[in-house]
């Protein structure tokens, strides 16, 4: 892989490269900042989790003048968390070089956005109804512009954002550059792509399958009603460092982190319904480890990237299969390993196999964890503690009485009564969730595109840059949820499967329903609003 001292960059990036501790390029870097840096347009895509925020942040930093006052670069991004971390990452880009990057999204106090505009940015990060709010306000004029990325350009690009997008591109000059970048690209992108990319180059470096390689994939088929208690067993027995639990709706989130909570697990949940303070401060706990479960809607299923997390768990099953690929992408990022389980009702296996076909990956079967393995799980937790204690704390103070005690009774005997006593009883609260309906599979038909077409490595992509077949968008009526987010889908070209995507059941919004009450997609579909909440 290339160093980045081989693509010219200047000094300053390099230096901010060198600090983020980045060594070597990822595939998709190596691929892709060569061509951005001439300026060419470019369509990304590489796994979950192989340094695609950087593949664009990189070049956008490095030719940016210093001496820049207006606002000449525009990152999308579907969510207000994604909108937030990838600012933070462009900002440690241009820690040496000194340019200004200013997130923008709903949620956060406007007056707040409109100071720090003042302070004139060159790159904007934002998601599209608070960037529109914006631009009718005129606080953000984009006729500047010179780079324009869609972050997750799948998702941005889909049926409920292209309104908003195309409103806002329309107010960038048509010489500007334009990337997207995903880990998943639906066939329907490339009729997209035409609209908004000039002769794109196509950077794809997904090799056989488009799940990140080093995430070990499982499914437990439980009954709806077993799925909590499940869940209690799976977390004993895996002891994850940090988990993200993924919920099929807003309810189901609330509910589910309530449940963990009372039952002695240190958890806390994201969704579109709380205020943009609550879930920062969700966030914050996550990424600092004062809970170690994040329950989550979909919201958090995109681009996210928080150190240690070594676990996905979808506690119900994402509706399509690029959900899936992005969820358990939270895990298994930057050559790290993770793990990621799915609990499959008896009713969802066919949509499970979907997943895996359109995949084009197993999912190995397990059994539901025995109350056994449970306990033996928590028991090793607690063992380890004690032989970190034993190697890096200062137990002096407790070792008179631990002789004292040795003299007394059986050195086992006592270290079990330590252990029990540490790794404490589990709070027996009854819980009772809300049950969900299964997801349906859907029935597919097969694609006559897919094969040697551009977009033939599947919904997913392959990597064929050549042929020029044209994608079709075939999705239903879709709107977005109140977090920002648009939801897929529809056409999957694929090799291995796909589609056109035409039913209703499938076409539920991505943070579903909100206590009893039902944010289909279908049905909230909307036009550009000047005071969105996003
Ligand atoms: N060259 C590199 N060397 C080491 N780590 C890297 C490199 N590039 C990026 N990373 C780190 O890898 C992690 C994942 O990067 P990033 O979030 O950009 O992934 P992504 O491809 O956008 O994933 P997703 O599809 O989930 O959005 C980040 O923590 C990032 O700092
Ligand atoms: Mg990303």
């Amino acid at each position: 892989m290339k160093t980045f001292a081989e693509f010219g960059l200047e000094p300053k990036v390099l230096q901010a490269i060198t600090e983020l501790g980045f060594e070597e390029s990822t595939p998709i870097q190596s691929k892709a900042i060569p061509i951005a840096l001439t300026g060419t347009d470019l369509i990304g895509q590489a796994q979950t989790g192989t340094g695609k925020t950087a593949a664009f942040g990189i070049p956008l930093v490095n030719k940016i003048p210093v001496t820049e006052e207006r606002i000449v670069a525009l990152i999308m991004t579907p969510t207000r968390e994604l909108a937030i971390q990838v600012s933070e990452e462009i900002g440690k880009l241009t820690r040496y070089k000194g340019l200004r990057s200013l997130p923008i999204y709903g949620g956060q106090e406007i007056g707040r956005q409109i100071r720090a505009l003042k302070k004139k940015p060159q790159i904007i990060i934002g998601t599209p109804g608070r960037l529109l709010d914006h631009i009718n306000r005129k606080t953000i004029r984009l006729d500047d512009v010179q780079t324009v990325v869609l972050d997750e350009a799948d998702e941005m690009l889909d049926m409920g954002f292209m309104e908003d997008i195309t409103s806002i591109l329309k107010l960038v000059p048509e010489n500007r550059h334009t990337m997207l970048f995903s880990a998943t690209m639906p066939t329907n992108i490339q009729k997209l792509a035409q609209q908004f990319l000039k002769n794109p180059e196509h950077v794809s470096v997904i090799p056989t399958q488009v799940t990140a390689p080093l995430i070990d994939q499982a499914y437990i088929e439980v009954h709806e009603r077993q799925k909590f208690d499940a869940l209690s067993r799976l977390l004993d027995m895996e002891s994850p460092e940090l988990a993200i639990l993924f919920g099929r709706t807003k309810r189901r989130v609330d509910e589910l982190s309530e449940a963990l909570q009372k039952r002695g697990y240190s958890a806390d949940g994201l969704h579109g319904d709380l205020s943009q303070n609550q879930r920062d401060n969700v966030m914050r706990k996550f990424r600092d480890g004062s809970i170690d479960v994040l329950v989550a809607t979909d919201v958090a299923a995109r681009g996210l990237d928080v150190s240690g997390v070594t676990h996905v768990i979808n506690f119900d099953l994402p509706q399509d299969p690029e959900s899936y690929v992005h969820r358990i992408g939270r895990t298994g990022r930057a050559g790290k390993e993770g793990t990621a389980w799915s609990f499959v009702t008896p009713r969802e296996i066919d949509h499970l196999h979907f997943i895996e076909k359109v995949t084009r990956q197993k999912i190995a079967k397990k059994p539901l964890p025995s109350i056994a393995e449970a306990i033996e799980g928590k028991q090793r937790v607690t063992a380890e503690r004690i032989l970190e204690f034993v190697e890096n704390d200062a137990i002096n103070e407790f070792k008179a009485i631990a002789i004292q005690m040795l003299d007394q009774y059986d050195s086992v005997n006592l270290l079990a009564s330590a252990i029990k006593l540490i790794t404490g009883e589990k709070k027996d609260v009854s819980i009772e969730l809300t049950p969900e309906d299964p997801i349906r599979a859907k029935k597919r038909k097969p694609d006559v595109r897919s094969s040697g077409r551009r977009f033939s490595g599947g919904p997913f992509g392959g990597g064929n840059r050549t042929g020029g077949g044209s994608g079709s968008s075939s999705s239903g009526p879709r709107g977005r949820s109140d977090s920002g987010r648009g939801d897929s889908r529809g056409g999957y070209g694929g090799r291995s499967s796909s589609s056109s995507s035409t039913g209703s059941s499938y076409n539920r919004d991505r943070d579903g329903q909100s206590k009893g009450r039902t944010e289909g997609r279908s049905e909230v579909r909307r036009t550009p609003r000047p005071s969105s909440d996003e």
